[in-house]
């Protein structure tokens, strides 16, 4: 057995919502399957043994190794798709830009393109863990989960059903509800077959309007044989939301309640209407929330109750939800997060006084947004990432403060080793990333 690979440095986490810990003159030991084996501090018995046992790697000097981001709610196929679009409503976005962008990846070689794309520039943000709504797909869906497994992201990824012709064009629908199933179940099968344990299935009816009531029947079941993660989109914008009603006579919650979709490994994308009967039984099934900030505001109508849900014992993580949110860097949606809570507490309405302006109470600092940004979407998974803790796997990038092109101003002397997290939850950029390791390797 190979002796562990230690890394010498300052490592930052959030250990639990709402607090952080930065451990100075750290010694992190990892075994040859990615796992953290000691974290060890100066004073701690064993630190100078460790120091010189196994190869120790030092952290230049004023870096910060965080924990790798986990982004919740990914759109693959819309990479191409960022930045673009943003101006119309949710129902006109998807049916004019998204689907015909979507059907493009019946194309492999354009689905090549993309994907190679997108997980290279995920990584080098930091996304060491990505939750992926893929297309109808069969092929180009398998393509991206043989992507992220040779590029080194983990990975959780969904063939997307669609099967409803009343909401979906003929030029982007599953050919028919057993093709839908079918399809899923030969996805779950194939990446089972990859046998490799950072990359995993995911049961994926895009939303309920654009899936028969028997394909959700369909995949109920299916998810409750496979015992997969479930990802959709739920309680997300006014037209939606009115839709579910209209269709069902009852919220996205109950529904897919009722089609049994909603377990403790069901991911919801946005939750913006959820109400708080909702949240209870969210809370009570163990089902999470991605927490898209960015896309609500161009899409939702809404703003996320994240405090509110926070409380009422609902599990959230952060989601880019690229192409509804124009970034694939994560601390932009750490950023957004901050703000559309403070937005929400403070209130938009001038003519209003305060508190009456806005929701009391609805607001979080850097410290929850960096939680739900890493532990807090590693626990919505149920996956052993997001801290430097014994046990759990050595997913995290370095941030190096004197990277050339990066955007942080740490001063020696005036900031405190918080004070630079902070900095770097607001101000770094893409170019302060200089390294970012998956299950203890290197992948950037
Ligand atoms: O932001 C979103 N992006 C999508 O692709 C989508 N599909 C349904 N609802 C959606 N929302």
């Amino acid at each position: 057995m190979q002796r562990p690979r230690s890394y010498l440095g300052r490592f930052c986490h959030a250990p639990e919502r709402g607090r952080v810990e930065c451990l100075e003159d750290t010694l992190v030991s990892v075994d040859e399957d990615g796992r953290i084996v000691s974290v060890l501090r100066p004073s701690d018995d064993g630190y100078n043994r460790a120091m010189t046992e196994g190869p120790v790697e030092s952290m230049p000097r004023g870096a910060y190794v965080l924990p790798g981001f986990c982004d919740l709610h990914v759109h693959a196929p819309q990479w191409p798709q960022i930045g673009k679009a943003l101006h119309v409503p949710l129902e006109v976005w998807l049916q004019q830009h998204t689907f015909p962008l979507e059907a493009r990846y019946s194309d492999l070689a354009f689905a090549k393109t993309a994907y190679t794309g997108l997980v290279d520039d995920l990584l080098s943000n930091g996304t060491t863990t990505a939750l992926y709504f893929a297309t109808i797909h069969q092929e180009a869906t398998r393509l991206l989960a043989d992507i992220c497994l040779d590029k080194g992201q983990r990975a959780l990824i969904g063939k997307v059903v669609m099967d409803n012709p009343e909401q979906c064009p003929d030029i982007y629908r599953d050919e028919s509800t057993d093709d839908a199933l079918r399809g899923t179940e030969d996805f779950i099968a194939y990446v089972r077959g990859l046998n490799n344990d950072r990359i995993k299935p995911v049961v994926t009816p895009r939303f309920i309007p654009s899936c028969t009531d028997a394909a959700l029947d369909g995949l109920g079941e299916l998810a409750r044989s496979c015992r997969c993660h479930i990802q959709t989109h739920a309680s997300e914008s006014d037209w939606q939301h009115r839709y579910v009603f209209q269709r069902h006579g009852r919220s996205d919650t109950d529904s897919l309640d009722r089609f049994g979709l909603l377990t403790r490994h069901t991911v919801l994308a946005h939750g913006n209407f959820l109400s708080l009967g909702n949240m209870e039984i969210l809370a009570a099934r163990g089902s999470g929330v991605a927490h898209c900030p960015l896309s609500n505001a161009y899409f939702s109508n809404a703003v996320f109750p994240l405090k509110r849900a926070l409380e009422k014992g609902v599990r959230v993580g952060l989601g880019s939800d690229i192409s509804g949110g124009p970034s694939s860097f994560l601390p932009d949606s750490i950023r957004a997060a901050v703000f559309a809570s403070r937005l929400l507490d403070d209130g938009v309405d001038c003519e209003k006084d305060y508190p009456e302006r806005g929701i009391r109470d609805s607001r979080i600092d850097w410290r929850t947004a960096f939680y739900l940004a890493t532990l807090g979407g590693a626990d919505v998974l149920d996956l052993p990432v997001g801290a430097f803790e014994v046990g759990r796997q050595f997913d995290a990038i370095l941030i190096d403060p004197n990277a050339r092109g990066g955007s942080l101003n740490l001063m020696d002397g005036y900031d405190s080793t918080e004070d630079g997290l902070q900095k770097i939850l607001y101000t770094a950029n893409k170019a302060n990333i200089t390294r970012v390791w998956v299950a203890g390797r290197a992948v950037v």
